[in-house]
C-alpha cells in the first residue's frame, strides 16, 4: 500500500484493482472523493447520502462504498499550502476509481486549470460526457427526446497543453524571435506581432488514435450505430484536420472500415453491431445538433471542441447543471468522475444548485465498476422525481407548477424514489 504525506486512508475497506479481465470491484471499495469549491460542498452533501442509498437499496448489508475524502482546490491549499497535492494524485493511482466536484480555474493569470492538471498527471485520455434527455426536463428545443449522444473529449492535448506565450513576456519575444528566424513566412502572418500572445496546439496521432479507439469500442459494446469526428479540419489542417485522417484510418486498420459510396465516410461491422464513422466540421455541427440531433450518436473530437459541443448539448436536455462525465484512462483503469459544471460561485453554500450532474456522474461510475442495480436506481430515481416535477431553481424557473427544492431537499426527494 502506498504511503501518504498528509492524508490518512480508511482502515476499513478495499482497493479497486485491474486485471487482465478488466476491473475486479470488491463489495466494500475504497473510494477517494474531492468535495470541490464553490458549490461542490452542497452538491457533494447530497450526492454522497444519494450514493449510499443506491447501493443499501440495491445490495442492502453486502456493499458498501467506503469514502476517502482526497484534497485538491482551496481546501488543499488551506490545509497543506498546495493546490493539488501529490497524496491526491496518489491514491486516485492507487484505489483507481474516483470522484470529484467542480475545482475553481482564474481566467488570466493564477493557477493553471486543476481539472485539466488531473486529467493531464493520472492520462485520463477519454472526457466522456453522455447527453441524454429525461421526460419531463424544460428545454429550448422543440423535441429534446431526439438528443441522445455520448462525447469522447479528447482529454489530454490540444491547447490544453498550456503552451502558451504571455503578450509583452521574455519568452513570448524569445518565441517570436525563434518563430522569424525559422519561419520567416509564416511569421509574416502574424498581424500584430508587437501585440500578440501566442498559443501551441499540439495534436498528435497517439493521442488520436487512443481516444478514437475507446468511441469506437463504446459504440460497438453498447450497439450505437454511429461514430462522428467532429474537427477543423478545414482551418486547422495538421491538427483537427489530422484528427479526422487518423480517426478514419484507424477505423479501416483496426476495425476493417470500408469506404461508402466512395468516402470518406466508412462502415465496419463488429460483433454484430454495425459502425457508420462519419465526420463533420465543428461549426456544422453545431447548429445540427439544434436541426437534426438524432443523426447523431457517438462523438469523437478534441479537447477544446469537446469543451463547447458539451455544454452546448448539455443546454438542450436541461442545462449543465443535469450534464455529468467521467475522465478515463481505459488501459491503466484510472478512472475520475466529475460534474460537467464549475462551481458556480454566486450559488456557494446557499444548498441551492441542481446536484444532478454530480449524481449521474456516480451513476456512470457505477456501471464502470459493474454495479449497474445502484446505477439503475439512480437513473429511475431521477426519472420519478423530475416526473413528479419537483425539482431545484434551475428547473422550477423554466416549468410550470413545479415545487422548488433546495439542493438537500432534491436529495431526499431522489432517496424516496431510489
Ligand atoms: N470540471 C470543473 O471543475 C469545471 C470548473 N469550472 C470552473 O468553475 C468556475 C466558474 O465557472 P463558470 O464559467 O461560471 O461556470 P459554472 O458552470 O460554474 O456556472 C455557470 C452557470 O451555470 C449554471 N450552473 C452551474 N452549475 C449548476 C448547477 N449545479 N445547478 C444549476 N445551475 C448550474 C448557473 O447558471 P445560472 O446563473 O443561469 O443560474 C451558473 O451561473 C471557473 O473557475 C471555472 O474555471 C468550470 C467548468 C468545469
Ligand atoms: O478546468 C476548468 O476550469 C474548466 C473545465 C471545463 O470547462 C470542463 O471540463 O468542461
Ligand atoms: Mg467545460
Amino acid at each position: 500500500m502506498a504511503t501518504y504525506d498528509h492524508l490518512q486512508p480508511p482502515t476499513s475497506g478495499e482497493t479497486i484493482t485491474q486485471t487482465a479481465d478488466g476491473l475486479r470491484v470488491p463489495d466494500r471499495p475504497v473510494i477517494p472523493y474531492i468535495e470541490g469549491d464553490g458549490i461542490g460542498p452542497d452538491i457533494w452533501a447530497a450526492a454522497s447520502r444519494v450514493f449510499d442509498a443506491a447501493v443499501a437499496s440495491a445490495y442492502g448489508d453486502d456493499r458498501e462504498i467506503v469514502w476517502f475524502e482526497v484534497l485538491a482546490g482551496e481546501k488543499a491549499h488551506d490545509q497543506t499550502g498546495e493546490w493539488l497535492p501529490e497524496d491526491t494524485l496518489q491514491a486516485m493511482r492507487e484505489y483507481l476509481v474516483s470522484i470529484k466536484g467542480p475545482l475553481t480555474t482564474p481566467v488570466g493569470g493564477g493557477i493553471r486549470s486543476l481539472n485539466v492538471a488531473l486529467r493531464q498527471k493520472l492520462d485520463l485520455y477519454a472526457c466522456v460526457r453522455p447527453v441524454q434527455y429525461f421526460a419531463g426536463v424544460p428545454s429550448p428545443v422543440k423535441e429534446p427526446e431526439k438528443v441522445d449522444m455520448v462525447i469522447f473529449r479528447e482529454n489530454t492535448e490540444d491547447i490544453y497543453a498550456g503552451i502558451e506565450f504571455e503578450d509583452g513576456s521574455d519568452d513570448a519575444e524569445r518565441f517570436k524571435a525563434l518563430l522569424k528566424e525559422n519561419f520567416p513566412d509564416r511569421f509574416q502572418n502574424v498581424r500584430f506581432p508587437d501585440t500578440a500572445g501566442f498559443g501551441i496546439k499540439p495534436v498528435s496521432k497517439e493521442g488520436t488514435e487512443r481516444l478514437v479507439r475507446a468511441a469506437f469500442d463504446y459504440a460497438v459494446a453498447e450497439g450505437r450505430d454511429s461514430v462522428t469526428l467532429v474537427h477543423k479540419g478545414n482551418i486547422m489542417k495538421f491538427t483537427e484536420g489530422a484528427f479526422r485522417d487518423w480517426g478514419y484510418e484507424l477505423a479501416d486498420r483496426e476495425y476493417g472500415a470500408e469506404k461508402l459510396d466512395g468516402g470518406p465516410w466508412r462502415q465496419f461491422t463488429k460483433d454484430g453491431v454495425t459502425v457508420t464513422v462519419k465526420d463533420v466540421i465543428a461549426d456544422a455541427f453545431l447548429q445540427q445538433i439544434l436541426t437534426r440531433p438524432d443523426e447523431y450518436g457517438v462523438i469523437a473530437t478534441l479537447n477544446l471542441n469537446g469543451d463547447y459541443v458539451s455544454d452546448a448539448l448539455a443546454a438542450e436536455v436541461g442545462g449543465i447543471g443535469i450534464a455529468p462525465g467521467a475522465n478515463i484512462n481505459y488501459n491503466t483503469g484510472v478512472a475520475l468522475f466529475e460534474a460537467t459544471h464549475g462551481t458556480a460561485p454566486k450559488y456557494a453554500g446557499q444548498d441551492k444548485v441542481n446536484p444532478s450532474s454530480v449524481i449521474l456522474s456516480g451513476e456512470m461510475m457505477f456501471r464502470y465498476m459493474g454495479w449497474t442495480e445502484a446505477a439503475d436506481a439512480i437513473l429511475r430515481a431521477m426519472e420519478a422525481t423530475i416526473q413528479s416535477k419537483r425539482v431545484t431553481y434551475d428547473f422550477h424557473r423554466q416549468m410550470t407548477g413545479a415545487t422548488k427544492l433546495k439542493t438537500s431537499e432534491f436529495a431526499d426527494a431522489l432517496i424516496e424514489n431510489l
